[in-house]
């Protein structure tokens, strides 16, 4: 599937701004969005931009490899697709259109927990391509086990925890609009496919499942004996995403965890926050290789994934900018996104010096 590659905005600004003339404002307003002042979110952006690339010549790069290992399994670029909930808000096709675009290009999908399709639907829309399960910790824990019992069943081939949503963020553009996603139902498809969430339930109208998810959705008792609990619960390595302190990073290799995403949800969360650029360096440090260490927030081209590569990160996330990917052509934008980040890691890490995506460790940055 390909979309005429003229009429296809290029740039992040441009990929934006289309997006926002197909989506509702509430639903632009929702993914453009970040929370209280948007510092977080500028800052992420700022984070790259201060980091310089020193780059080296003659070094013979007519073959580039750009496939990285992590946890045992190669994957062909060192790029995944963030979870991103609700992606029918974007898209009719949602999840299916943005995993389908994944499966097609080679990069993993990871499924959030407040998808629009359930785990079961996109795992029968894209057979074994590589995909990933984002849990959102749910008040009743044996929904959380359960759902991961399907990813697992399904060929989802890890979990992504995310901890840094224990309740929502001040999100003044959603409050001004009055905008919830959640409220309106698009993110219970997993809730209303998991036989223990729905046996829970008194009333299963819409109205109550969506009541259902809403109060099962906020734990702000998650804390790290439910992290060493979900180890013992599955057998699918655990990815923690939303770490930037050091000491969680510690903690979270002391309770067994598998992997870390360093995040701070695209500034969707906390403001006023370190950019996640500059948390990933203290990170890595204190992980010290024994788990993988992945990336996202604020990731816009492939500058930023040779950057983020170069500081210890295995592989990074995008979230927004394939969401504008969707909403501009759905699966082809999606599948279009993809390749042009691919394209400019591509020649990055070659105008750079740097033929493997292995070596970019080795790769000099400074702080401008
Ligand atoms: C509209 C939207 C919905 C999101 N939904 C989820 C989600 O369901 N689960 C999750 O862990 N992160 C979610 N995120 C956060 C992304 O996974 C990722 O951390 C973030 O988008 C990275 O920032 P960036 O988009 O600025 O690069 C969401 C982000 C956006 C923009
Ligand atoms: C507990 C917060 C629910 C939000 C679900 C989607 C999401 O993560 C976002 O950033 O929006």
């Amino acid at each position: 599937m390909s979309v005429e590659a003229k009429s296809f905005p290029v740039s992040f600004d441009a990929l934006e701004q289309e997006a926002k003339e197909k989506m509702s404002t509430g639903a632009y307003g929702y993914v453009r969005s970040a929370a209280s002042n948007e510092e977080t979110l500028r800052k992420n952006a700022k984070g790259f931009e201060k980091l310089a690339i020193v780059p080296r010549m003659l070094r013979n790069v007519a073959a580039v490899d750009m496939s990285v290992t992590i946890g045992g399994r190669t994957y062909p670029y060192p790029i995944f697709l963030a979870p991103v909930g609700m992606q029918r808000l974007t898209h009719e096709e949602g999840e299916l259109a943005s995993a389908r675009a994944a499966a097609a290009i080679g990069v993993p999908f990871t499924q959030s927990t407040v998808s629009s399709y359930a785990l079961e639907e996109v795992k029968q829309a894209t057979g074994d391509s590589p995909k990933w399960f984002q849990l959102y910790w749910s008040r009743n824990a044996e929904v959380s086990y359960s759902m991961v019992d399907r990813a697992e069943k399904a060929g989802y081939e890890a979990v992504v925890l995310t901890v840094d949503t224990v309740m929502t963020g001040w999100r003044e553009t959603d409050l001004s609009t009055n905008f919830s996603p959640l409220k309106l139902g698009f993110g219970k498809a997993n809730y209303e496919y998991d036989s223990v969430f729905m046996a829970a339930l008194q009333a299963k109208d819409e109205e109550s499942i969506i009541q259902s998810v809403l109060e099962n959705i906020h734990y702000p008792e998650l804390n790290w004996s439910h992290v060493a609990e979900l180890k013992k619960r599955t057998s699918l390595p655990i990815y923690i995403k939303g770490i930037l302190h050091p000491e969680d990073a510690i903690l979270a290799i002391e309770n067994g965890v598998d992997g870390i995403i360093v995040s701070n949800h695209g500034g969707r969360q906390l403001d006023g926050i370190i950019s996640a650029i500059d948390a990933l360096p203290t990170i890595v440090q204190a992980v010290d290789g024994t788990i993988p260490v992945l990336f996202d927030s604020g990731i816009r081209r492939g500058t930023d994934v040779v950057k983020a590569l170069a500081l210890g990160a295995k592989a990074v996330f995008i979230g927004r900018p394939f969401i504008y990917g969707l909403s501009v052509g759905g699966q082809a934008g999606v599948e279009k996104v993809l390749e042009n980040y691919i394209e400019e890691t591509k020649i990055t890490m070659s105008l750079a010096g740097i033929s493997k995506a292995s070596d970019l460790l080795s790769l000099k940055l400074i702080r401008e």
